[in-house]
C-alpha cells in the first residue's frame, strides 16, 4: 500500500499546504488544535476538494487538480470513523454492521463479519440499539461498520476524543488489534501524544497547516522535533522493547530494552510481545549518583548526549541509556547545581506511573 498526499487549500484565513507518504500501518496526523489535521484528513476522504494537489493510493489517482481529476467520496471506498460514532439510532448493532457490509463491493475481500465482531469484542451487543451502548461500545461498533465496508483505507478523526479516560483505555487495545491483525492501512488524527505513541507506526507532525516533521514515532515524538509543533510539556521519548516477563500480583511487566529493563504497570501483555513505552520528559529526573530509597522503580544508567536550553528557562537533556535515548526536562538551576555536561554519566529516574505499554 502506498498513499501519497500533497494538497494546498484555503479555508477562510487558514492555508493548508501539506503532504506526506505512507506505506501502510497506522499513520498519525498529529498536532495542536487548529494545525490542520482534520482539514487534511477531510481532503483525503474527499470531503474537501483541494484548490491544488494530488492524492494517489496504490497508483490510483484520486485527486490531481492539474488534470482535473477528483474522485468523489463515495467512490474512494474509504472507511471513516469520526469523533462521535454517528450510528443509526433506530437500527440495532447488527443492523448498523449490516449497513457497512452493504457498501462493500461484491468482489471485495473483507474480513468476515464474525471476525470483525470478535476483533472488536461486540458479539454480546448485537441486539442492542446505540442508545443502550456506552460511548466506547458505540465507537467500537462504528469501527466495525467501517471495516465491514471493505475499505481500502480507514480514516479515523480523533475517534477517542469524546470518551473519558476509562473508555479510552478500554478501546485502545481494540485499536491495537486492528492495527496488528488487519491489513487495512489507517490514517489517524489525534492531538493526544499517548495515543499516538501507542498506536502509530509513522507520525506526521503538523503546525499552522504545514507538515513540520514526519517519520517514525520514536524520532518524531522525541525532542527536539516535538519542539517545532507541540506543547513542550508533551515532549518525551518513545522506547521499543519486548515483554520479558509479567508479574500478575503486581500487574507489572518487565520490558527488555536494548540493554536496560523497564518495569511497566498495568500491563497484561504476553511474554515476548513487542511493546512501545512513552516516557514524558517531564517525568524523568536526573541524578549523578545512583539514588537509593526511592519509590521509582526505573533507574537507568546513561550518559548525557546533549543539553538544550528552552526559551522558558527549562532545559531538555538527552541521555543515551545503553542505546535507548531518554529525554529529561529539568530546570537550568539543576543543570548548574549538578554540573551536567555532555559526556557526563548520569542516572535517569523515571516515575513508573508515567509508562504506557503498547
Ligand atoms: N470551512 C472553514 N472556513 C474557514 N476556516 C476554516 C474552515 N474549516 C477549518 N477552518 C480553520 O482551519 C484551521 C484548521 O482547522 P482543522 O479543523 O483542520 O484543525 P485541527 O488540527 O484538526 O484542529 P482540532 O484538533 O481542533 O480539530 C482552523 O483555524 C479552523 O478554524
Amino acid at each position: 500500500m502506498t498513499l501519497l498526499v500533497d494538497v494546498r487549500h484555503r479555508l477562510g484565513d487558514f492555508r493548508l499546504d501539506a503532504g506526506f507518504a505512507s506505506d501502510g500501518g497506522v499513520t498519525a496526523l498529529f498536532g495542536r488544535s487548529g494545525s490542520g489535521k482534520t482539514s487534511l484528513i477531510r481532503a483525503i476522504a474527499g470531503l474537501i476538494r483541494p484548490d491544488e494537489g494530488r492524492i494517489v493510493l496504490d497508483g490510483d489517482v484520486l485527486v490531481d487538480t492539474s488534470r482535473d481529476i477528483f474522485v468523489p467520496k463515495h467512490r474512494r471506498r474509504f472507511g471513516y470513523v469520526f469523533q462521535e460514532a454517528r450510528l443509526f439510532p433506530h437500527f440495532t448493532v447488527r443492523g448498523n454492521l449490516a449497513y457497512g457490509r452493504w457498501f462493500a463491493p461484491r468482489d471485495a475481500v473483507s474480513d468476515s463479519q464474525d471476525r470483525v465482531i470478535e476483533l472488536l469484542g461486540i458479539g454480546h451487543l448485537l441486539d442492542r440499539r446505540p442508545a443502550n451502548l456506552s460511548g466506547g461500545e458505540r465507537q467500537r461498533v462504528a469501527i466495525g461498520r467501517a471495516l465491514l465496508s471493505a475499505p481500502r483505507l480507514l480514516l479515523m478523526d480523533e475517534p477517542l476524543a469524546a470518551l473519558d479516560e476509562e473508555r479510552k483505555a478500554e478501546i485502545l487495545p481494540y485499536l491495537e488489534r486492528l492495527r496488528d491483525e488487519t491489513k487495512v492501512p489507517i490514517v489517524y488524527v489525534s492531538h493526544a501524544v499517548h495515543e499516538v505513541a501507542r498506536l502509530a507506526d509513522r507520525v506526521v507532525l503538523m503546525r499552522d497547516g504545514r507538515v513540520v516533521a514526519t517519520g517514525r514515532v520514536s524520532d518524531v515524538l522525541s525532542a527536539p522535533a516535538m519542539n517545532s509543533g507541540m506543547d513542550r510539556r508533551e515532549m518525551g521519548s518513545v522506547l521499543s522493547g519486548v515483554t520479558a516477563s509479567f508479574d500478575p500480583p503486581h500487574r507489572l511487566a518487565t520490558v527488555q530494552l536494548q540493554s536496560n529493563v523497564l518495569h511497566v504497570p498495568n500491563s497484561d501483555v504476553a511474554e515476548g510481545a513487542p511493546v512501545r513505552v512513552h516516557i514524558p520528559a517531564r517525568d524523568v529526573m536526573l541524578a549523578i549518583e545512583r539514588p537509593s530509597g526511592l519509590s521509582a522503580l526505573n533507574i537507568l544508567d546513561g550518559r548525557i548526549e546533549t543539553i538544550v536550553e528552552d526559551s522558558d528557562g527549562m532545559v531538555t537533556v538527552r541521555v543515551d541509556c545503553g542505546g535507548d535515548v531518554v529525554h529529561a526536562r529539568i530546570t537550568g538551576l539543576s543543570v548548574e547545581r549538578l554540573d551536567l555536561q555532555p559526556g557526563k554519566p548520569v542516572f535517569a529516574v523515571i516515575k513508573t506511573v508515567a509508562l504506557d505499554p503498547r
